[in-house]
């Protein structure tokens, strides 16, 4: 079984360093002249899964906007999931679990383990019940070729009072879960197969990202404010391991299929330029 960091590395390789999120957010349906129900959360994942599914590494649908419509939207994000996979990309998906570990461990069997309708390449999973909790999910997934993203310093300004408090031995936050996930990875080549989430919005914060060995996922881009030149001051030597990701910014070019692949591109364009130079 491949791992997923393999996997990964493979996509981007072959595909460019982009993550497209979907995000199906109310004032997106109405502007792509859809209605805020279960038959516009259907029409507009079609049509972002056949205009981007072939072409982009991976794409990362937002569990939320599809939870708020039920078992019908959850439905769709299954049918999404399956769809996604077949034109080839890899699906990480946004839910951001995180509790204590005999729960992670039911989240790890609805996410990564192959038999789940809701199987998925890699999940992201908050760390904030101690990283330690989130082993079921770890296990799970190096069992069978999966991924964990786990937030380590993200893009919304709230994150900054938590994240990079200081803990007991003078190390932030952050930089705890940045050093556990670094472990996970120990040796892992080319790529390991935890991640982290680092905010393209929050400047140079003074972390050491050198040794983690695996993806750090970078959202905030686009509508959130950030640029792709952001992403040389926040990740200075670690540029290597970035994967950009963009929703609205991507998103708000639909619904015609060639504006929204005209619309990832662009903004592959403009990352490649950046992490070229790494
Ligand atoms: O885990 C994430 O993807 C994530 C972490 C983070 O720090 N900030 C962040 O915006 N995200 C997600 O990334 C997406 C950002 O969407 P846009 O702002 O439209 O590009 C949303 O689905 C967020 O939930």
């Amino acid at each position: 079984m491949e791992s997923f960091g393999t996997r990964l590395h493979r996509a981007v390789s072959e595909r460019g360093p982009l993550c497209v999120g979907i995000d199906p957010h109310p004032g997106l349906l109405a502007r792509w002249g859809l209605t805020d129900d279960v038959q516009g959360l259907d029409r507009f994942t079609r049509t972002v899964v056949d205009a981007l599914g072939d072409r982009v590494a991976v794409v990362k649908p937002q569990s939320a906007f599809f939870e708020r419509f039920g078992s019908r939207g959850v439905a769709i994000l299954e049918s999404t999931i399956r769809q996604l996979r077949d034109a080839g990309s890899l699906v990480l998906l946004d839910v951001k679990r995180g509790d204590i570990g005999s729960t992670v461990s039911a989240y790890a069997s609805a996410y990564l383990d192959p038999s789940s309708p809701l199987y998925v390449d890699a999940v992201t999973a908050s760390p904030y019940l101690g990283v330690g909790s989130l082993a079921p999910m770890f296990e799970l997934a190096a069992e069978h070729g999966g991924g964990v993203f786990v937030l380590a310093l993200t893009s919304n300004p709230e994150g900054a009072a938590v994240q990079r408090a200081r803990t007991a031995d003078g190390r932030t936050v952050a930089q705890t879960v940045i050093d556990e996930i670094s472990q996970l990875n120990r040796g892992a080549t080319p790529l390991g197969s935890f991640g982290l989430v680092v905010g393209a919005t929050i400047g140079d914060t003074g972390h050491d990202l050198s040794g983690v060995g695996g993806p750090l996922l970078a959202p905030g881009l686009g509508a959130q404010g950030a640029g792709a030149a952001d992403l040389r001051t926040v990740f200075g030597s670690s540029l290597a391991a970035v994967l950009p990701s963009y929703s609205r910014e991507v998103l708000s070019a639909g619904p015609d299929a060639a504006a929204l692949r005209a619309a990832a591109d662009r903004v592959l364009a403009d990352c490649r330029s950046v992490l070229a130079a790494r």
